[in-house]
């Protein structure tokens, strides 16, 4: 349905988006995701008609777009800020396209109230949008950018300003629409939450460039980079060395589940792969129960507490997420770690706790700089 051919953009001589190959498929969901300033909004604009490409190509349909103005290329838009006209009512916003397409009053009127009824504001045509609420001007937006029943849907932000709450429920209704509609959508967003639940396949952007690509589990459970692990919200990287399956790195030696050349790696412990001793009374406390550290965690050898297994740690800060918490933990060696565990099992600030790595949670990346 799209094809980009090394797509590129520039602004004052800097690709803001450099050579970019995609595609998207006939009814896919694609969620271009990176940090501000990536050149996602870019690469969407270029893709409307909105910014030239420096070079490279855009195909719609298999049709190359050089030359193609906007509103000839059958591609809707809804945009972070949504911009809808406050001084009409909503069937008047959601019907903006189809009235400037010619199409009838009486047509308007029933695809206008079809479209309203998809997106659950049933019934709302005489409403005014200054006073609907965020997440109802967001579904205007978005019955709206349907009307015209486009072949390719794009969305910046979509969802960029309503709370987290209402994020989330929206995300689920609109996967479930787009499903509903076979609308072939790609969308950009600097939030990973709102692009895994939404696409099919996720795109990573780092200075213009894709860095990976891969459906949401694929990239979620194998990031290739440390930039797209720290970019998920992965803390726990750090440089190490691989021997056989034990890389040994600034928290000890860890063991990992790859296999992989031996030499220098990037390693990442999900926060989930951090596991925790129970909580100790004193330093010199020894640890006990079934998550005590085993071998092959990252032994301490050291006097003292140090010769416990398991790297010790205290808990610096808790953060609390719905039905589990990340503990914030300072080792005594090696930088901080991020560690999740149930709120029945989180231990308080200030605790001393030891912890060993799960191998199947580590993921090997190429060195880190
Ligand atoms: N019209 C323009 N003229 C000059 N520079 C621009 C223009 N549009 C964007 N840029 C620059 O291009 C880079 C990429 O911008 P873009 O808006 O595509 O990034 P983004 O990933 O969408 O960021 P954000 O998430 O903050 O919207 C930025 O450095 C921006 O300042």
């Amino acid at each position: 349905m799209l094809r980009l051919e090394a797509l590129t953009v520039r602004y004052g001589g800097r690709p803001v988006v450099d050579a970019v190959d995609l595609a998207v498929d006939a009814g896919e969901t694609v969620c271009v995701l990176g940090p501000s300033g990536s050149g996602k909004s870019t690469l969407l604009r270029a893709v409307a008609g909105l910014a030239a490409p420096d070079g490279g190509r855009v195909l719609l349909g298999g049709r190359d777009q050089e030359g193609i103005p906007p509103h000839r290329r059958g591609v809707g838009l809804m945009f972070q800020d949504h911009q809808l006209f406050p001084q009409h009512d909503v069937a008047a916003n959601v019907g903006f396209g189809l009235r400037v397409r010619g199409t009838g009053r009486e047509e308007r009127g029933e695809r206008v109230a079809r479209l309203l009824d998809m997106v659950g504001l049933v019934g709302a045509e005489r409403r005014a949008v200054t006073a609907l609420s965020g997440g109802e001007q967001q579904r205007v937006a978005l019955a709206r950018a349907l009307a015209p029943g486009p072949r390719l849907l794009m969305l910046d932000e979509p969802l960029g300003q309503l709370d987290r709450g209402l994020r989330e429920r929206l995300v689920v209704e609109l996967r479930s629409l787009f499903r509903r509609l076979g609308t072939t959508v790609l969308a950009v967003t600097h939030d990973q939450g709102e692009a895994f639940a939404l696409a099919d396949r996720v795109v990573v952007m780092r200075d213009g460039r894709v860095e990976q690509t891969g459906s949401p589990v694929d990239v979620w459970s194998r990031p290739v980079s440390e930039f797209v692990a720290r970019f998920l919200g992965f803390s726990n990287v750090v440089p190490a060395t691989l021997t056989g399956t034990t890389a040994q790195c600034a928290w000890g030696a860890v063991e990992v589940a790859e296999d992989a050349p031996d030499g220098p790696v990037g390693l990442l412990v999900r926060p989930g792969g951090v596991r925790l001793s129970e909580p100790l009374a004193g330093h010199d406390a020894p640890a006990s129960g079934e998550h005590t550290a085993q071998p092959g965690g990252a032994a301490d050898t050291t006097a003292g507490r140090d010769a416990l297994p398991g790297l010790g740690c205290v808990v610096k800060g808790r953060t609390f997420r719905g039905d589990h918490v990340v503990l914030h933990l300072d080792p005594e060696r090696g930088p901080d770690l991020e560690a999740t565990c149930s709120l029945r099992a989180a231990p308080a600030e200030g605790a001393v706790v030891r912890v060993r790595f799960d191998p199947e949670e580590t993921v090997l990346l190429p060195p880190t700089g």
